[in-house]
């Protein structure tokens, strides 16, 4: 299921560019635009539902928060569960942690010990709305791992391909992009 040059386009002309946020230096990409605007989000959302309905998924994992938005939206569509996965401290039974490396010092996100229900090898996306250094969706990607799953694909909104993040993801997973800023 392929996204027309068109439908691309709605998307990433819905998504704001705000520069020098949150310092100087970076163009910060902001998807609130899309959220509000019903047809670009539409757009999205169909997109992603054609494709991954034949992909025999049985859960979408969101990384807190905006990949949240995201993956519980397209479970609801889809039929199936939702997983998060939070920073550090966020989520209250017992968790599996990861560390990883950002421009200064260290940060971590964690899952749920029993996230995928104790489905054996559970058919599982990661969605995220962007990837930069790839630092929180590898570590994201490990996680789902150890928690017993089969990540089948890394699915982002938005890559920054202009940084190599996505090309350590691939290693563990398929990557799959929408809009990609070179
Ligand atoms: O590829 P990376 O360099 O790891 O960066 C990408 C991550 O950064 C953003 O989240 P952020 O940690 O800013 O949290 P937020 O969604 O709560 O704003 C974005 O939503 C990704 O999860
Ligand atoms: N440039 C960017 N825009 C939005 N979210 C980000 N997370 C990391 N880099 C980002």
């Amino acid at each position: 299921m392929t996204l027309s040059k068109t439908e691309r386009k709605i998307i990433e002309d819905s998504i704001r560019e705000i520069k020098d946020f949150p310092k100087p230096g970076i163009v910060f990409k902001d998807i609130t635009t899309l959220l509000s605007d019903k047809y670009a989000f539409g757009v999205l959302m169909n997109h992603l539902y054609q494709r991954y309905k034949e992909y025999n998924l049985d859960f979408i994992v969101g990384i807190d928060a905006r990949g949240f938005i995201f993956a519980s939206a397209l479970a609801q569509m889809l039929g199936i569960g939702f997983v998060p996965i939070r920073k550090h401290g966020k989520l209250p039974y017992t968790t599996i942690g990861e560390k990883y490396s950002l421009e200064y010092g260290v940060d971590e996100v964690e899952i749920h010990i029993d996230a995928f229900r104790g489905q054996k090898d559970a058919r599982v996306l990661l969605l995220d709305d962007l990837i930069a250094t790839g630092g929180t969706a590898n570590a994201a990607a490990t996680l789902i791992k150890q928690a017993g799953a089969e990540c089948v694909e890394a699915c982002f909104v938005v890559t920054l391909t202009f940084l190599d993040g996505y090309k350590e993801v691939e290693k563990k997973t398929p990557v799959y992009s929408i809009i990609e800023v070179k």
